[in-house]
């Protein structure tokens, strides 16, 4: 199982090593822009190897794509990332640019390969993956509402005051400050409705705090965060590697589910070694639908601005 990831920034750099230290991929190759930056973030990984036991050898790249011939899963993580008091949609005038450049070289090297985009705005960068490259929708996935539910399931049990392994939550919508919908319909502790631990308020400010959770951390880092974004990537990368068929959240070309058709936006999907093998159609509130329609109404304006 080869593995590429470009951009070898601080997300990229953390999505090799969760992959790495889960031990399931023979490859990972790291590719950048700038000049032997890839190369030394692969090294330095390589040099953790014996440190904490695994087998995955890496390899870094300046943007040679020869190197990252035939992966199987592409990961693309390559553009700037937010700085305090900007949103992610901000980020498209780059962002687009790097992300369909990158995508048509990933799939020139790998044309079977199943691509993950991480670059914001995300669930816009994806659209345009599925705009301008040929590959079935179930090969393009937008990692989003894997780190947005991690963040959920953090505050649910912060709030509650339970370890996170008792707390079950999802949140589907664009991954975008407003965008987000954490559904407090399915939120759960063990099985038990979280409306039995939190008032209503307690509640709502769980989901501002989710909604923000990028927002939060950018403004304490000085820009975006990359631990948790890192981790989550790797899972959605060994959900298909290893043909788990997980289900996650992640940003999807909707054509009639959800209600919604010509975007890419969260929902539940089952990942295994095709890609997206389901897009999971569960119940919502009245609440959480209209929510669900006001945050695609935010992705496709978004979407507008494409040079497409
Ligand atoms: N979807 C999510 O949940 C999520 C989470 C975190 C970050 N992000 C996004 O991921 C992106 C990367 O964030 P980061 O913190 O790693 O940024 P970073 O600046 O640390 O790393 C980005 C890397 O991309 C490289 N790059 C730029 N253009 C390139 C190109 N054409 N080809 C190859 N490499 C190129 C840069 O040299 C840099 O090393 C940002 O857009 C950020 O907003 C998304
Ligand atoms: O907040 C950001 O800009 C980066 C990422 O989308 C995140 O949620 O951490």
């Amino acid at each position: 199982m080869k593995v590429t990831v470009v951009g070898a920034g601080a997300v990229g750099a953390s999505c090799a090593e969760y992959i790495a230290i889960k031990d399931f991929a023979s490859e990972v190759v790291l590719l950048d822009i700038k000049e032997g930056y890839a190369e030394g973030k692969a090294m330095d990984l390589m040099q953790t190897a014996s440190l904490n036991g695994f087998d995955t050898k890496i390899t870094g790249s300046t943007s040679d794509y020869y190197k990252t011939a035939n992966s199987d899963i592409a990961v693309i993580t390559s553009g700037i990332p937010r700085k305090p008091g900007m949103t992610r949609e901000e980020l498209i005038g780059i962002n687009a640019g790097i992300v369909k450049t990158v995508s048509k070289s990933l799939l020139e090297h790998s044309p079977n390969a199943i691509l993950i985009v991480v670059s914001n705005p995300m669930d816009t960068m994806t659209y345009l993956v599925h705009k301008t490259t040929n590959l079935p929708k179930h090969k393009i996935i937008g990692m989003g509402g894997a780190l947005d539910s991690a963040r959920f399931k953090y505050r649910l049990a912060e709030a509650i005051g339970a370890p996170i392994s008792d707390v079950d939550g999802m949140v589907i919508g664009g991954h975008s400050d407003k965008g987000m919908v954490p559904l407090i319909s399915h939120a759960a502790r063990n099985s038990v409705k979280v409306s039995e631990f939190l008032s209503n308020d307690r509640m709502q400010q769980v989901v501002e705090d989710t909604k923000v959770g990028g927002a939060t951390l950018t403004k304490l880092l000085g820009t975006s965060a990359w631990y948790a974004p890192g981790a989550a990537v790797s899972g959605l990368v060994q959900s298909i590697a290893c043909d788990q068929k997980k289900i996650f959240p992640c940003s999807t070309y909707l054509e009639g589910e959800y209600g919604l058709n010509n975007l890419c936006i969260g929902v539940p999907v089952v990942l295994g070694k095709n890609g997206i093998e389901k897009i999971v159609d569960i119940e919502l509130s009245d609440a959480e639908k209209a929510k669900m329609k006001e945050s695609a109404e935010g992705v496709s304006k978004t979407n507008g601005l494409l040079d497409l």
